[in-house]
């Protein structure tokens, strides 16, 4: 699939293995690792759905392919190189992550930059040097920014719309987007949706694309891969979901694998939200199994495998690896925080 413009994968996880640390560094002793065996590769024009329940661990692969958090070099590599451990990647722009979460601060060659700051788009967008000037017009055009606005005054999803092109302006090789078109309108989304699909045709661009929202997206992606509890459970070209969903229609009980996506015809949203129901009433079945047993109904975080404190990673506090600024200071997933 995809543009093969370079034999090397864009995107290569192998055996991906994180948990978070705690305050000393280290994750809670004998806790479980939050992301376990995960392993992905993704070629040059990928474009690649990242689905999941709240708390599945898509932002936190997401951040660690974008090189926030430490983890053993060969266990990621983005265009060859270790994301966390080579600055160059996203100091080149060849490397671009834009979070999800509303920010107030834009990080942008190395600058912080209050984005609610009485100053205007124009000074905003054409004040980053070294940036193609049909590009720039370009994504302007997309978003649909008027120059003129003061970031003080006008609404979350305009100033979401600034942010955005800013995080797009150099031409990233792998872009790593986690749920940014909450707050825009549908015209905008679809937009951008369509911008960023001809990035990946043109350009050989690889993309990944955490969301909950699949209006509009039948068409867009490659590949989709669906993770639950920091494991992947799928991952595959988009034809090949056609393929079984179609199959599942003729014979309904064809094997495990094929019921985790029947929806009746192919409809990405329908089958995505199969799964997460299949995973729920998983879930629901575990929780009422470990109460017969006596069992906390909840597992506890340290039950599980002995040692993690092999697997950690640490924590990159501070650095500024992503094009959109921001730290979190939350454990919750980020769709499950209220927005500042
Ligand atoms: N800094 C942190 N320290 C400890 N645990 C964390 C931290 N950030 C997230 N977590 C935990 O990691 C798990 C996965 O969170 P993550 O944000 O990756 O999920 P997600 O799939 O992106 O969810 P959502 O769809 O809600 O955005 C959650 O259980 C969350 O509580």
């Amino acid at each position: 699939m995809g543009v093969k413009l370079n034999s090397e994968p864009s995107i290569e996880i192998s055996g991906l293995k994180f948990n978070y640390p705690e305050i000393n560094g280290h994750p809670p002793p004998g806790s479980k690792p939050l992301i376990e065996d995960f392993s992905l590769t993704l070629n040059a024009g990928d474009r690649c759905l990242l689905v999941g329940s709240n708390g599945a661990g898509k932002t936190t692969i997401l951040k660690i392919l974008g090189g926030k958090h430490m983890v053993e070099p060969h266990m990621v590599r983005v265009l060859g190189r270790s994301a966390f451990h080579d600055t160059t990647l996203t100091g080149s722009g060849d490397l671009s992550y834009l979070g999800g979460e509303w920010r107030r601060d834009v990080a942008f060659a190395g600058f912080d930059v209050p984005i609610q700051m009485d100053v205007s788009a124009d000074k905003f967008i054409n004040g980053v040097a070294g940036i193609d000037p049909q590009r720039r017009s370009e994504l302007i055009k997309v978003l649909n920014i008027d120059l003129s606005w003061r970031l003080h005054k006008v609404s979350d999803g305009q100033r979401r719309r600034v942010q955005i092109c800013m995080g797009l302006l150099k031409p990233y090789k792998v872009l790593l987007l986690d749920e940014i078109t909450v707050d825009l309108d549908v015209l905008a989304r679809a937009d951008l949706l369509k911008f960023l699909k001809k990035e990946c045709e043109e350009r050989g661009a690889t993309i990944i694309y955490a969301t909950h929202i699949f209006d509009g997206l039948e068409d867009w992606p490659s590949h989709i891969a669906y993770v639950a509890n920091g494991k992947l459970q799928l991952a595959m070209p988009m034809e090949k979901v056609r393929e079984i969903s179609k199959l599942s229609l003729m014979v309904s009980q064809i094997f495990f694998f094929c019921n985790r996506m029947i929806g009746f015809g192919f409809g990405l949203q329908r089958t995505v939200k199969s799964w997460l129901r299949n995973e729920r009433e998983d879930e629901r079945k575990r929780r009422k199994e470990r109460k017969v047993k006596g069992l906390p109904e909840f597992e506890q975080p340290n039950e599980g495998s002995n040692d993690v404190r092999s697997v950690n990673n640490g924590w990159a506090a501070g650095r500024l690896n992503s094009t959109i600024a921001g730290e979190e200071n939350f454990i919750f997933s980020s769709n499950r925080v209220l927005r500042q």
